[in-house]
């Protein structure tokens, strides 16, 4: 058994982290950190575990992390990331870090929207873990930088098209909404339930911090710099990420044609679900699992293909793809633990 420690045990991926890493069948939870619940069952801090776990939570400290785990997840707000994960390296370890710390490769861009990076040394080795795009280069890595959710949903909509050459990569409008515990779990008022019930609202348009980091795996996709106009919206569910992304096609073609493209680009993938012509993603159909839907449609009017992904940001957004990747870099079968069906309804 492979120990592993959760640091940011005590937010939503931390938590969702250990429901999926319970039950994998070669890891055992051996360290779970929270400043604020140091020294608390961690089954006090989410009920939902209890009779499941003794577990008392340890404060961030990189070395007691090291001395009881071989393995870490860092599930801390970006910024704070990089504070541990150098050190973590430096002990031996290998590393999954959920934050944006290590996604951009390009440390100027990430310094213009983020802040200045401690350990900009790491960008060049940091793998994004993008299963389905970047495969082979994350099994041999000791960091591994996980995908935004919002960037997961959007990039498995748009890579067989991207690669097969089929749209203007200078025309891509992309459409999103996510659940509010994409936020996170700290108390902030945009998240308050009166602020997010019976609300639905666009935010952060044209300057969201995710923008670069779609273009970064976009670009690499068409082979030539791609820039998208990105709108996420905030949805009153608790949890999904849906997507919807507008492309012109260079060529004329039709649904049929196109579904039959993703299903073949798609075909040896466990977690990406294309749907049969007609039948469209359903966030309801992915909460929980680490599935990601997809449906796609040409408007034969415009001649404009309309793509529709869904997933569930704490899985296949964040805490699913986390444990794929880590089931790569340690060799285990890429879905154990993650052979879950989504909750429905
Ligand atoms: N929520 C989502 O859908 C997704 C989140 N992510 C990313 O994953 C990471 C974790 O997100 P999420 O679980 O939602 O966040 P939460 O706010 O729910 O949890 C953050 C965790 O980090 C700890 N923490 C916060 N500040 C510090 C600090 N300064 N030093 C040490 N520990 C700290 C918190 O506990 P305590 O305050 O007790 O220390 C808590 O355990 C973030 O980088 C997020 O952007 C990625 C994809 C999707
Ligand atoms: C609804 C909501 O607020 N979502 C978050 C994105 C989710 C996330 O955690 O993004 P990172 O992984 O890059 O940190 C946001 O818009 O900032």
């Amino acid at each position: 058994m492979i120990r592993v420690a959760i640091v940011g045990a005590s937010g939503y991926t931390g938590v969702e982290l250990y429901r999926l890493l319970a039950n994998h069948p070669h890891v055992e939870i051996t360290c779970v950190t929270s400043r604020q619940n140091a020294g608390e069952l961690f089954a006090d801090v989410f009920p939902s575990l209890r009779g499941r776990t003794e577990l008392v939570c340890d404060p961030v400290e990189v070395e007691i992390v090291a001395a009881k785990a071989d393995f870490v997840f860092t599930a801390l707000p970006h910024k704070t990331a990089m504070e541990f994960v150098p050190g973590l390296l430096a002990a031996g370890k290998k590393v999954v870090d959920l934050s944006a710390d290590y996604r951009l490769r390009d440390a100027a861009l990430y310094e213009a929207w983020y802040q200045p990076h401690t350990s900009p040394e790491l960008l060049a080795e940091a793998v994004y873990g993008l299963p389905e795009l970047y495969r082979e280069k994350v099994r041999p890595a000791r960091l591994v930088a996980n995908p935004g959710c919002y960037p997961t949903s959007v990039a498995l909509a748009l890579a067989p098209l991207l690669k097969a050459g089929l749209i203007d990569p200078a025309s891509l409008i992309i459409d999103s909404k996510s659940g509010a515990s994409g936020a996170g779990r700290a108390a902030k008022v945009d998240s308050l339930f009166c602020e997010v019930n019976e609300g639905f609202k666009a935010y952060g348009v044209g300057n969201h911090r995710h923008t670069p980091e779609i273009e970064q795996t976009l670009s690499d996709l068409a082979g030539v710099p791609v820039m998208v106009n990105f709108t996420p919206h905030l949805l009153p569910v608790n949890r999904g990420i849906l997507s919807t992304c507008y492309a012109n096609l260079k060529e004329k073609s039709d649904t049929a044609r196109l579904v039959e493209l993703f299903a073949d680009f798609y075909r040896d993938e466990p977690f990406v679900r294309v749907q049969p012509k007609g039948s469209l993603p359903n966030v309801a159909c992915v909460r929980g699992g680490n599935q990601c839907d997809l449906g796609v449609v040409v408007d034969p009017r415009t001649q404009r293909v309309i793509v529709v992904s869904a997933i569930d940001n704490l899985v296949k957004g964040a805490a699913g793809q986390a444990v794929q990747n880590m089931n790569l870099m340690l060799g285990f079968d890429e879905t154990a633990g993650l052979n879950v069906i989504p909750l429905y309804p």
